[in-house]
């Protein structure tokens, strides 16, 4: 099934939001279903943009009405043992935090706390229909991801370590170390804990929301079922997503800018993650953020709803179209729908034959150690799945295979029948298994195990031959790991640094596959981390005339319209059509307020970067083609090591001829360009913190041309490898060679 996308409209606040503003509308689909939004084009407001959801939602809606339709239907298939996801989505200040966690009044509760009253409802039930066998036990972690940083939302702020929580995989899912988990039996204890916790949120007052959420909140559900040694577990994750703002809006000072920088980078990670698993890409980039990496949209299994909340007003308008376009390309995602299995508590009893009823009840046996969201998802994903008949939790008297399967898919009230799930029953079959009435659970286990090491092989035959000209070279993939490995190892000892030299990697990523737009954006946001940096703004520059000179060419609508707009679209002179945009900052540029490029730079190209509309056109003659800047350090603590701007002459075209290399020098030099901290390290007299210097000083450099050191005179030249250092280096060689 899809990712299911539906849309809340929030309504006007205060006298100083006025009903004339109103520019978003909510309208029925011809089968009378409420499920478009239509906003006006900002260039021409005869024109409407119009965009299809599963579901929308309009001012009047209440919190009960949004719960019910959207949440409630799925809390059975949770105890049938699906994960489930809920997330908000949303510019600053429309709603997020109001949907998922709400007032305290009864009738403005949010989604959160009614979800947890509704699954101490269903345990209770559960319990009871099993004649009291079945316990149900919950308990919630609660993290916040702050600056790209996880901290656990149950120890106060002074308490934290200012690394955060790492954040690791397993078995194709992520998880955060050392996160604690809190029992949390009735509703009473959730709330004194959840209250508590949204205390340690990080929250500020910003000029578009009094009380701005700076952070990623997410709240996980465990439920465990137990019936003697069998145990079914399976989460409910609710999340609130810090809104994407536009800087040029908010007049944050440098704390929130920084915030908001991380912010708008992790959104913007999101929405390509949604486009790359949109185009079907091999390479979805989820690593680049850690909230995509928690959220792993479209790779987790179970159901995933993502709520758009949207400010009905002009003054959001381009944000509103942003974030639009962005959730209607989200609803494409497919989401595999697959339960936990059941595991046992205790070690399996392998000679005890299962006969008779039990026989069709059981699961494979399986180890504690893996059971939570233990299938294997290669495995799961082939449709191998023996059939599952675990029928303590299922209503009293029927097959509970066939009364989960034929529930779940009656229960989503405003599924169009194109986004209708499948039914379970549908999945195929490959490996011709009946039943697991003519199987042992020991042959099951074996037919699974053989699966899953034939599913893994595929996969690892599956991976592409990085030699596309899309994929990003392996030189900037090492750089990358390593910056990252130094990173999480608290090697980095500088974090604004370290978030700054993230965005610039990424920047380099997504130049090496061409995606200027987004490179350019990604250099626009490592600014503030390297003030008054002049090669940092060439390069801004250059990608900005880049950019305007492509788009001379291929001016194109971009947003994704539905096919009302689409006409309206195609009606328009090219010069009249609006380039609306998804940018970082949420902005989308104004289409006319852009000069047309100097006729001689613009190049024959059919490409357009979908996700950018440079408004800046910098004649390209004027911009410094010098593609490498110096880092210059904000902490004197630093800048004796930092590379002054006159080091920037080692990677210049200079008349000096590498001299002739020796095999030593070769080797130091190897050793050098490798960037690898380890090996760096190695080297006679090159500590740690050298290393570390040489491998930013490096990361900074003319990264087109690989940015390598040729010359041992060019290594002389690096801050804090003077001739000394690199003599004692080449002298240790001899020994590293031996
Ligand atoms: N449906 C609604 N009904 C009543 N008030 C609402 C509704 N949606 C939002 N609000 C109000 O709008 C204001 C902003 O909402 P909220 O803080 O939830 O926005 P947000 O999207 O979470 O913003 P941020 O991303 O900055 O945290 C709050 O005062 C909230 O109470």
């Amino acid at each position: 099934m899809s990712v299911r996308v539906v849309a809340r409209i929030r309504p006007l606040l205060g006298s100083r939001e006025l009903d004339k503003d109103t520019i978003v509308r909510a309208e029925q689909d011809s089968d009378g279903k409420l499920n478009i939004v239509r906003i006006p084009n900002p260039k021409n407001e005869a024109e409407e943009y119009s965009f299809t959801f599963n579901s929308v939602y309009e001012m009047e809606t209440t919190q009960e009405e949004l719960f019910t339709n959207e949440v409630a239907p799925h809390l059975k298939s949770l105890f049938n043992g699906l994960d489930v996801m809920i997330f908000a989505y949303g510019v600053t200040g429309t709603g997020k935090t109001h949907t998922m966690r709400g007032g305290l009044k009864l009738a403005e509760r949010g989604i959160i706390p009614r979800m947890l009253s509704a699954i101490y409802r269903r345990g209770k039930k559960v319990t009871k229909d099993s004649g009291g066998e079945t316990e149900v036990s919950v308990s919630i972690s609660y993290y916040e991801i702050y600056n790209d940083k996880v901290y656990d939302l149950f120890e106060p702020p002074e308490k934290r370590s200012l690394a955060g929580l790492k954040v690791m995989e397993n078995n194709g899912k992520n998880f955060v170390v050392g996160l604690s988990e809190r029992a949390c039996d009735d509703l009473k204890v959730f709330e004194q804990l959840y209250i508590e916790a949204n205390n340690n949120r990080s929250t500020a007052g910003t000029k578009l929301n009094a009380q701005s959420s700076r952070s990623h909140a997410i709240l996980t559900v465990k439920v465990t079922q137990a019936n003697g040694d069998e145990q079914l577990i399976s989460t409910a994750s609710a999340i609130d997503l810090a809104g994407s703002e536009d800087n040029r809006r908010t007049d944050n000072n440098k704390e929130r800018l920084v915030e908001s920088a991380s912010i708008n980078k992790s959104l913007f990670v999101l929405s390509s993650c949604i486009d790359a698993i949109g185009k079907g890409e091999k390479r979805i980039p989820y690593r680049e953020s850690k909230m995509t990496r928690i959220l792993n949209i479209g790779q987790n299994n179970g159901i995933t709803i993502m709520i758009l909340n949207l400010a009905p007003l002009r003054s959001y308008h381009l944000d509103t179209l942003s974030s639009l376009n962005v959730s209607s390309r989200a609803k494409r995602i497919e989401v595999r729908e697959i339960e936990n299995e059941v595991v046992f508590t205790q070690p399996p009893r392998k000679t005890a034959p299962i006969t008779g009823t039990s026989l069709q009840q059981r699961q494979p046996l399986r180890p504690l150690a893996n059971a939570h969201n233990t299938h294997a998802n290669a495995a799961a994903q082939k449709g191998d799945k023996p059939a599952k008949a675990f029928s303590v939790y299922s209503d009293k008297g029927k097959p509970v295979s066939q009364v989960r399967r034929t529930n779940s898919t009656s229960k989503r009230p405003s599924d169009s029948a194109s986004n209708a799930r499948p039914t379970k029953m549908a999945r195929p079959n490959p490996t011709g298994v009946r039943s697991t009435t003519d199987m042992t659970s020991a042959k099951i286990e074996e037919l699974i195990e053989r699966k899953v090491q034939e599913a893994l092989a595929n996969r690892a035959l599956e991976q592409p031959a990085s030699n596309t000209s899309n994929e990003i070279s392996e030189a900037v993939q090492r750089r990358l790991d390593a910056l990252e490995k130094r990173i999480e190892s608290g090697e980095a000892e500088d974090d604004s640094r370290a978030e700054g030299l993230r965005f610039l990697l990424m920047a380099k990523q997504h130049k090496e596959r061409g995606e200027d737009a987004s490179a350019l954006k990604m250099y626009e946001m490592a600014v503030p981390f390297f003030p008054g940096q002049e090669k940092l703004q060439n390069k801004i520059n250059h990608l900005k005339a880049k950019i305007a000179a492509k788009r001379g060419e291929t001016m194109k609508p971009l947003v994704v319209v539905e096919p009302e707009g689409r006409r309206a679209l195609a009606t328009a002179p090219i010069a009249q059509r609006p380039i609306a945009v998804t940018s970082l900052d949420g902005a989308i540029d104004e289409p006319e307020q852009r000069p047309p490029p100097k006729a001689r730079k613009i190049r024959q190209s059919t490409q357009s970067d979908a996700d950018f509309n440079g408004s800046a056109i910098i004649q390209a003659d004027d911009y410094d083609d010098d593609d490498s800047f110096a880092y210059r350090a904000a902490k004197s603590k630093k800048s004796r090591s930092k590379p002054a701007k006159s080091a920037l002459r080692i990677f210049a075209d200079d008349a000096e001829a590498p001299e002739a290399a020796t095999p030593k020098t070769r080797h130091l030099l190897d050793i050098v360009n490798s960037r690898d901290v380890a090996l760096i390290k190695s080297l006679k007299g090159v500590g740690g913190k050298k290393a570390n210097d040489l491998i930013e000083f490096l990361e900074l450099q003319n990264e087109d041309d690989g940015g390598n050191i040729r010359t041992l005179q060019q290594l002389k030249a690096v801050p804090g490898f003077g001739p000394a250092t690199v003599d004692r280096a080449y002298e240790g060689i001899t020994a590293l060679l031996i």
